[in-house]
């Protein structure tokens, strides 16, 4: 560690730090009591790389390297990672192989693997496969609606009825998505009353979380707690996750809004793999590893382990032959 500069240093682990400079131990220590006042104590991490962070790559990804992955995470303490998405082949090639994904994992008793279903079709292959939890997904704005899922915000709540319905018969949760809650790459910013208003219909169909979707990653802290506000009032805080991509590199900062607003549920995706097809310019969904490097920071809890994220990481970059971008995934390899 000698000869290490000062600036590695500081991208080293909370833990390296305090190693480094024990008269700062106490201090964060204290620090870290205060925070946890404010913030919860517990996070619930919901992983969404196999899915959200796979489905817009261009090449295909072999089934096996979607297994293995998924197969790592459930190895990490994540208590949900979402499998794969049960929609046309021919609108995402991508996820052509969710059958033989979701039939082929090791599924650890420990975590949930939801799939995503946006109508009976959806639903109807994804029960077949074995799924056990699913999930809708909407949006607060029209012209996303019609590009992601070919109808209007309407037509897409009476098909997450039926769906919600059916699954409700067969014991089967539903979550639920809101996209473009902070902006939509066709129509620009979105009002938060419309957004509460998306969300509030899914809540009362019966779905038993909402994540909020920040698709194109332009949301600040600012746009984030106004959202917030209009949605809470609708719907309790613990019917809610955010979702955030890190287009403007805002999506710690918004996640951090989140929590103070009283959030538990955070998304986030292994690598920071990902964008939407349907969202021009979406980057990747923010790293799960700089989200758990955050909270476990902060002394809050999520149950998952660090370093075989970062490991499981490495894997699926190696196999997309792609650098990470997750910046403490990059500060581990470096000091190592
Ligand atoms: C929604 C549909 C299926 C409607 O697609 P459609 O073409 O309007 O559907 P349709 O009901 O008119 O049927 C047309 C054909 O599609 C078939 N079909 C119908 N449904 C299915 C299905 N579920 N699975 C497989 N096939 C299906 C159906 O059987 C028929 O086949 P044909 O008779 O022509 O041979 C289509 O628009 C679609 O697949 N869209 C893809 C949406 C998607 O996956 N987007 C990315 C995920 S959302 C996201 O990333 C945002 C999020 C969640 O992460 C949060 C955020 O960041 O904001």
């Amino acid at each position: 560690m000698g000869n290490v500069p000062t600036s590695v240093k500081h991208c080293l682990s909370y833990e390296q730090l305090i190693q480094d400079y024990p008269w700062l131990g106490s201090r964060l220590q204290e620090e870290k009591c205060t925070l946890t006042h404010e913030y919860p104590e517990y996070v619930k991490m919901i992983e969404v790389g196999p899915r959200d962070g796979l489905q817009n790559e261009k090449e295909m990804v072999p089934t096996r390297v979607k297994i293995q992955l998924i197969n790592m995470l459930s190895e990490t303490g994540l208590p949900v990672i979402e499998a794969t998405s049960f929609v046309s082949s021919k609108w995402v090639p991508q996820m052509a192989d969710h059958t033989e994904v979701l039939q082929a994992i090791h599924r650890s008793s420990h975590a949930r693997y939801p799939v995503l279903t946006p109508n009976m079709h959806g639903f109807q292959d994804a029960v077949a496969a074995g799924a056990t939890e699913v999930a809708v997904f909407g949006s607060a704005s029209e012209t996303f609606s019609q590009k992601n899922i070919n109808c209007s915000i309407d037509d897409s709540m009476l098909k997450f009825e039926e769906v919600i319905c059916t699954a409700k018969q067969q014991q089967i949760p539903v979550r639920g998505y809101v996209s473009c809650a902070l902006g939509c790459p066709y129509e620009g910013p979105i009002e938060p009353t419309k957004v509460a208003e998306v969300v509030k219909r899914l809540y009362e169909l019966g779905c038993y979380e909402v994540s909020l979707g920040d698709t194109i990653g332009v949301g600040t802290p600012g746009s984030m707690a106004k959202m917030l506000h209009y949605v809470m009032e609708e719907v309790p805080s613990s019917a809610l996750a955010v979702h955030c991509h890190d287009t403007y590199g805002q999506a710690l900062a918004n996640i951090l809004t989140a929590l103070q607003m009283g959030i538990c549920a955070v998304d986030s995706s292994v690598a920071g793999l990902g964008g939407c097809p349907y969202a021009q310019g979406a980057s990747g969904n923010v790293s799960t590893e700089d989200v758990l490097y955050m909270l476990h920071g902060m002394g809050i809890k999520t149950g998952v382990d660090l370093s075989k994220v970062i490991e499981a990481g490495d894997f699926i970059c190696k196999a997309l032959n792609r650098k990470t971008n997750s910046k403490v995934a990059q500060a581990r390899s470096k000091s190592s």
